[in-house]
C-alpha cells in the first residue's frame, strides 16, 4: 500500500514454500505454472486486480526463514478512483466485511543480539576491511527484539505505519511489516522501475537545519560514493532485461524521520521477464548487502551474528502477467507465530564510515518501527 492505494487479501487459497539459493527463481517458475493452470476473469485490469500472490523473501541463501508465496482467497483493491475485489477458488463464500481491529497493545523493543557496543565493533571491523581494500561498501545491521500480547492484531502496526509513511511502500505479507522507501523494482505492461536509495542523514531540528542536512547529504562524497555503489548494480542487472534504460539524477527524498539520496531509474522490458524474474536476478543489490556482492556477503556472514530472515529480502505481489511491485524488506519487523517481533535495520558502510555515526542512522531508521508498536 502506498499513497492509499494498494491491495489487501483475505485467507489463502494457495501457500507455497521456498528456501535456499534458489528460491526466488523457484518462485518465479512456480508462479508461471499457477497462471497457467489459472482461469482468470479481470474486467478491471489495473495493476494488482486479477490473480495476484503476496511474497516475501529470505535475504540470504543460508537463511532459516521460509520464503512463501501467498494466494489470498479473497482481495480488496483501490487505485485513485477505482476500488475492486477479486475472489480466488473457494473464496466465493467469503465476503469483504469490515472486521474491528484487536485491542491496542503497546511494546517496546530491546537489543536483540547485537548490542549497541557490538555494532560499533562490528562497524570499525568493516571500515578496516574496505580500507585493507577487501571490498567497497557493505550494509552492516542490528537487530531489535520485543514480545506482542498473545493474539495481537498486526494489522494494527501496518495501519500505523500506512498513515505516518504514505510516501513510503507499507506492506504486511505473512507477520513481516514494516514501510520501505525504497522498491527493488516495479514492472507494469512493459516498463520497468525502480527507486534505488543509498546514503542517509537525519532531519534537521529546524528548517534550516533540515534544509542544510539535505544540501550536505548531496554533496557528501561518502554518501555520493555509496549511493553511486547502488545504483551501478541496479543498472548492471536491469540493463540486462531492458532497453532505454534511463536514470534520474540524484536527489534528496525527504522522510518524516530522515534524508536519504534516491535515483530513479526506468527502462523498457525487451525479454518476457516477471517482476519476479528481474527480482530473482538483482536481489541482494548493493543498497542491502555491498559491494562486490560476494565479498560484502562474506563480510555480513562473518560480522552480523543473527539470521536476517526477511529483512532485506524482497517483499511485494505479482499478478497474472508477471506484473508486480516488490519493495526490499527495510523498516520492518517480522512477527512470528508465538508473537515474538524482530526489527531490523542497518546501514551502507564505506571507508570513512564512522562507527557512531552509523549506530546513530540505525537507531533513526528503527524509529517508524518502533513507533508503530509503541
Ligand atoms: C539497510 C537499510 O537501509 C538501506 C541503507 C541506506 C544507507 O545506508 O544510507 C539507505 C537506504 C537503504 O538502502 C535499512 O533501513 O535497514
Amino acid at each position: 500500500m502506498r499513497g492509499g492505494d494498494g491491495i489487501a487479501g483475505y485467507g489463502e487459497a494457495l501457500r507455497l514454500e521456498f528456501s535456499g539459493p534458489d528460491r526466488l527463481t523457484d518462485a518465479a517458475a512456480a508462479w508461471r505454472d499457477v497462471v497457467a493452470r489459472a482461469q482468470i476473469d479481470d474486467d478491471v485490469r489495473l495493476p494488482g486486480s486479477g490473480l495476484v500472490a503476496f511474497g516475501t523473501f529470505a535475504f540470504a541463501d543460508e537463511s532459516n526463514a521460509t520464503s512463501v508465496l501467498i494466494v489470498p482467497e479473497l482481495i480488496v483493491g483501490r487505485r485513485g478512483s477505482k476500488a475492486w475485489v477479486t475472489r480466488i477458488g473457494d473464496g466465493a463464500g467469503i465476503d469483504p466485511v469490515m472486521r474491528a481491529f484487536g485491542d491496542d497493545f503497546r511494546v517496546t523493543l530491546r537489543a536483540g543480539q547485537t548490542s549497541p557496543a557490538d555494532y560499533v565493533d562490528a562497524v570499525s571491523t568493516a571500515v578496516g576491511r574496505i580500507n585493507d581494500d577487501e571490498l567497497g561498501k557493505v550494509v552492516l545491521a542490528r537487530d531489535l527484539i520485543g514480545r506482542l500480547p498473545a493474539g495481537s492484531d498486526v494489522r494494527r502496526i501496518a495501519a500505523e505505519l500506512a498513515i505516518g509513511y504514505p510516501d513510503c511502500w507499507t506492506f504486511c505479507v505473512d507477520g513481516m511489516v514494516g514501510a520501505s522507501p525504497e522498491t527493488l523494482v516495479r514492472s507494469e505492461k512493459g516498463t520497468v522501475s525502480a527507486r534505488v536509495l543509498a546514503g542517509t542523514l537525519p532531519r534537521g531540528r529546524d528548517d534550516r537545519a533540515d534544509a542544510e542536512a539535505a544540501d550536505s547529504l548531496a554533496r557528501s562524497p561518502k554518501n555520493t560514493a555509496e549511493h553511486a555503489f547502488a545504483v551501478r548494480s541496479v543498472l548492471d542487472t536491469l540493463g540486462r532485461h531492458t532497453i532505454r534504460l534511463q536514470k534520474s539524477q540524484p536527489f534528496t527524498l525527504r522522510l518524516p524521520n530522515l534524508w536519504h539520496l534516491a535515483t530513479d531509474v526506468e527502462g523498457v522490458l525487451h525479454d518476457g521477464s516477471t517482476s519476479l524474474d528481474l527480482v530473482a536476478d538483482m536481489h541482494p543489490t548493493a543498497a542491502v548487502a555491498g559491494t562486490p556482492t560476494d565479498a560484502a556477503l562474506a563480510v555480513i556472514r562473518s560480522l552480523e551474528k543473527f539470521d536476517r530472515g526477511r529483512y532485506a529480502g524482497p517483499v511485494g505481489w505479482i499478478d497474472a502477467h508477471g506484473d508486480g511491485e516488490w519493495a526490499i524488506a527495510l523498516r520492518c519487523a517480522q512477527v512470528d507465530e508465538d508473537d515474538v517481533v524482530h526489527a531490523y535495520a542497518g546501514c551502507g558502510i564505506v571507508g570513512d564510515s564512522d562507527p557512531a555515526a552509523e549506530l546513530a542512522e540505525s537507531r533513526i531508521k528503527f524509529r517508524p518501527i518502533v513507533e508503530a508498536l509503541a
